[in-house]
C-alpha cells in the first residue's frame, strides 16, 4: 500500500484550494472524490446545512441528537464512524483534533491508527503536535513547491511581539459590575439527559479563566446562558455584571458588556471592509461601519492598529489577511469598547503554530494590562497561555459537576 502522508500547512496556504488539488490528483494520487472521504469540519458544516434543508442526515450521532444540536466532539466522532463504515480506499483527514478533548483525541487517533492498516490516510494539519504517529512522510509548501518537511526545521520564536502598551479603558469598569458572572447551583437537562449539575462558579472583575471539560460536558451550554438567550437560564440563580439574570436587563444590554470571539466567526465575514473599519465597528456591535465614530473612538481604534502593527495597512481589505491576523483584528474589535468580559470560544481552532503564538501573547497582554475579565474556552492547554484559574467540568450520570483545578 502507498504511504500515509501529512501536509503541514500554514494559514497562508489556501486549504480549500489544497483539498481541491488533492481530489483532482494534481498533488498526490489516490485521493480522488470517488475513492476518498473527507474527514473535516467542512464536511460537517455541509451535512448540517443539508440536515436543516431536508430534515435528515446520513450521519448518526451517539446521543441520537440531530448533528446541528450535537456538541463539536459528538459531530466529529459520528462523522469518523460513518466514514469508516463506508469502506473507502482513502481518507483525507483535516484538522483532526480541532475542538476535541484529550479523550476524544485519543479515541480518534486510535480509530485512524486501526483503519490505516487497510485505508490510506492523507492528513492536513497546521499544528505540528497533531501529526498522527503512523504518518510516514510529511510535506509542506515552499512557495509553490511541494517539498518534504523536516519537523525540526523551524526554531520556535518566543520573542515579545506586541510591544506597544494597550489603550487605557474607554469607560472604566465600575465596581458595581461585580461579580461579572456568578452561577449558584445551576442545573440543566435536555429532556431526560442531565447536562449540568449544580454548577457554582464566580468570575470577578479582571480575572482570567479557562473553562475546560470533555466534549459534550456542557461548556457551550454555560456560554449560551451567559452570552446567548438559552431558555434554560430561565429561573436559575445567575448573576451577570452584578445584576440577577431575568430581572429586567435585555439580552442586548448584556451583550453590550461582552466582547466575543469564536473561531467560527472567521467563516461569517463575507463583505468587504477595511481592517480599520472592522476594528472601529466594535464600538457599535455591527459588521461594517454605519455610524460615524467620535474622535475618541477613532483614536482608540488607531491605538489598537498600532498595537497589532497594522496601522500602515489599515485601509487594506480585512478578508485579504490570513486567518491568524483576522483573529487578532477581531480581538481588537471585541476589545475597543473595553468590555467587562471577553469571551473566547475555542479561539485557536484552525490557526497554525505561528499564529497561535501571536494569539496567546495578545490574550496574555490583555489579561495583564486591562480590567477586562477573560473567559477562554478550550480543550487545549496552549503552551504559553497563562490563565489565573481553570474551571473544569467533569461529566457524571447526574450531569457535569464543576470545580477549580490547580
Ligand atoms: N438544543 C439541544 N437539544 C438537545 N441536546 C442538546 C442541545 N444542546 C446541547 N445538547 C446536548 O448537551 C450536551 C452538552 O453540549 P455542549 O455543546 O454544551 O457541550 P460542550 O462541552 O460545549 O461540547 P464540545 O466541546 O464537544 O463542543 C451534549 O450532549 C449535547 O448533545
Amino acid at each position: 500500500m502507498n504511504t500515509h502522508i501529512a501536509i503541514y500547512i500554514s494559514n497562508k496556504d489556501r486549504k480549500q484550494d489544497l483539498i481541491d488539488r488533492i481530489q483532482n490528483g494534481t498533488i498526490v494520487s489516490g485521493f480522488s472524490k470517488s475513492k476518498s472521504a473527507l474527514f473535516s469540519e467542512i464536511t460537517i458544516n455541509k451535512l448540517i446545512q443539508e440536515e436543516r434543508i431536508h430534515g435528515t442526515c446520513p450521519v448518526v450521532t451517539p446521543t441520537g441528537n440531530a448533528l446541528g444540536n450535537s456538541s463539536q466532539g459528538e459531530r466529529k466522532r459520528a462523522l469518523l464512524n460513518h466514514i469508516i463504515s463506508q469502506n473507502t480506499e482513502s481518507i483525507i483527514v483535516d484538522n483532526v483534533f480541532g475542538n476535541l478533548d484529550i479523550e476524544a483525541q485519543a479515541e480518534i487517533a486510535r480509530k485512524l491508527d486501526k483503519v490505516s492498516n487497510q485505508v490510506r490516510i492523507l492528513q492536513i494539519t497546521k499544528r505540528k503536535e497533531d501529526i498522527l504517529p503512523f504518518i510516514e512522510q510529511i510535506y509542506h509548501f515552499e512557495g509553490d513547491k511541494f517539498v518534504e518537511f523536516n519537523t525540526e526545521y523551524k526554531a520556535e520564536n518566543n520573542q515579545e511581539i506586541f510591544v506597544e502598551e494597550l489603550p487605557k479603558a474607554y469607560r472604566p469598569v465600575s465596581e458595581e459590575i461585580n461579580p461579572i458572572v456568578k452561577f449558584t447551583k445551576v442545573s440543566v437537562n435536555y429532556r431526560a439527559r442531565h447536562i449540568l449539575d449544580k454548577i457554582d462558579w464566580e468570575i470577578k472583575k479582571g480575572e482570567f479563566w479557562q473553562l475546560m471539560g470533555p466534549n459534550g460536558s456542557g461548556k457551550s451550554t454555560i456560554l449560551s446562558m451567559i452570552f446567548g438567550d438559552n431558555p434554560k437560564a430561565f429561573g436559575q440563580d445567575i448573576v451577570l455584571f452584578g445584576v440577577k439574570k431575568g430581572s429586567g436587563e435585555s439580552v442586548w444590554e448584556i451583550k453590550q458588556k461582552i466582547g466575543y470571539f469564536s473561531s467560527d466567526m472567521l467563516r461569517g465575514f463575507t463583505r468587504l471592509d477595511s481592517i480599520g473599519n472592522m476594528i472601529v465597528s466594535g464600538f457599535f456591535d455591527t459588521i461594517g461601519l454605519y455610524k460615524t465614530p467620535t474622535n475618541e473612538q477613532i483614536k482608540i481604534a488607531q491605538h489598537w492598529l498600532r498595537v497589532l502593527d497594522m496601522f500602515d495597512i489599515r485601509k487594506q481589505d480585512f478578508l485579504s489577511l490570513s486567518k491568524g491576523y483576522q483573529s487578532l483584528v477581531l480581538i481588537a474589535r471585541a476589545m475597543v469598547k473595553h468590555p467587562p468580559l471577553l469571551i473566547l470560544d475555542e479561539p485557536t481552532n484552525g490557526l497554525d503554530d505561528a499564529d497561535v503564538r501571536l494569539f496567546t501573547q495578545l490574550i496574555n497582554k490583555i489579561a495583564s494590562e486591562t480590567e477586562t475579565a477573560i473567559l477562554y474556552v478550550s480543550h487545549r492547554k496552549e503552551a504559553g497561555l497563562t490563565p489565573d484559574f481553570i474551571y473544569q467540568l467533569t461529566p457524571c450520570e447526574t450531569g457535569s459537576t464543576g470545580g477549580v483545578v490547580d
